[in-house]
């Protein structure tokens, strides 16, 4: 478990965290979203103490960062993929992390493997892809077997089967029980890996939320109404949601769940044929939030 307590993080006169609070924690995947510069990256350099806070703590199953003897053990992280060692091959890079943690050298073969990087082992890592330096900070990240990881960004510059690669590797982390932590600009990503939402947007926290919940609140969640009396239905449901006669045998119905509309229709004499719930991607979701937050602090 991740634990982040009243977290503000200051440069000069930008405050890039506000005063953050919340817990990430094991057994499921949580995402970590909000607009470019929210404060996700300073977020996560606190919980690995990179930073120090100008006021609050971040802390891992309970002891700060900076308490933690063998820290691999207890979190592993990705932060920043090209942050090694240009001339180290990949197994030299894995190796000297492995003895500063205590780590068994049989360990950098099993997470190479485990990566798909076991044919460029012996490369240098400077004349590593983007992808190939993710996938080695991925394998970083496993070396210590910890049961928190954290991965600010892990997608960027992966292909459509690295994309899928990381997220059955984020969900299988979570299945075994680990806590999985990570940042995505990504939305449909998200949607697909993430069981959690943390949203902050200006340092603050924005949603604390199961993703589920965040998607069903939204505004575009809509009822999709297929009934041969579409205006008849559509009048009688006016007065309670918003309804839009998208063709004279469909209805589209917002703020209103498919129980009360085929009540309503039942009540009335009104036959249907479809009755079907469409719900919100993420992406609306999320869009929507952005755009109250931004209001709200506007105001
Ligand atoms: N070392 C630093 N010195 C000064 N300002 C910084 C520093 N690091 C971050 N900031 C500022 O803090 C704010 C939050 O930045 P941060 O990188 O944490 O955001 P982010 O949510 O990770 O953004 P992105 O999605 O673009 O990666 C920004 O305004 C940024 O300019």
């Amino acid at each position: 478990m991740i634990t982040i307590r009243g977290l503000t993080k200051r440069y000069g006169a930008t405050v890039a965290v506000d005063n953050l609070s919340f817990d990430v924690r094991p057994g499921q995947v949580t995402g970590f979203l909000g607009p470019n510069g929210a404060g996700k990256s300073t977020t996560m350099r606190a919980v690995l103490g990179l930073d120090r806070p100008t006021d609050g703590q971040t802390l891992i199953d309970g002891r700060p960062y900076r308490s933690l003897r063998e820290p691999l053990r207890s979190i592993g992280a990705l932060l920043e993929a090209k942050a090694v060692h240009p001339r180290r091959s990949a197994a030299d890079h894995l190796k000297a992390l492995a003895q500063s943690n205590g780590i068994a050298q049989g360990r950098v073969d099993e997470v190479l493997g485990l990566v798909g990087l076991s044919q460029v082992a012996g490369r240098r890592v400077g004349q590593f892809s983007l992808g190939m330096s993710q996938r080695l900070g991925i394998a970083s990240a496993l070396l210590g077997d910890p049961p928190i990881v954290m991965f600010d960004e892990p997608v960027n510059g992966l292909d459509p089967d690295g994309i899928r690669w990381v997220r059955e590797l984020m969900r299988g982390l979570a299945a075994e029980g680990r806590t999985v932590f990570v940042s995505s600009h990504l939305m449909s990503e998200m949607e697909d890996t993430a069981d959690h939402l943390v949203v902050i947007g200006r340092g603050r926290l924005v949603v604390d939320a199961p993703i589920a919940d965040v998607i069903s609140e939204s505004s575009h969640t809509m009822v999709r109404v297929r009934t041969p009396e579409a205006a008849k239905l559509g009048a009688l449901l006016g007065s309670s949601g918003g309804v839009q006669v998208s063709s004279p045998e469909e209805l589209l119905v917002s703020g209103l769940s498919t129980d009360e509309i085929g009540d309503v229709a039942y009540d009335n004499g009104i036959r249907l044929h479809e009755l079907a719930l469409r719900e919100a991607s993420l992406e609306q979701a999320y869009l929507e939030l952005s755009r109250e937050h931004l209001d709200y602090t506007g105001a």
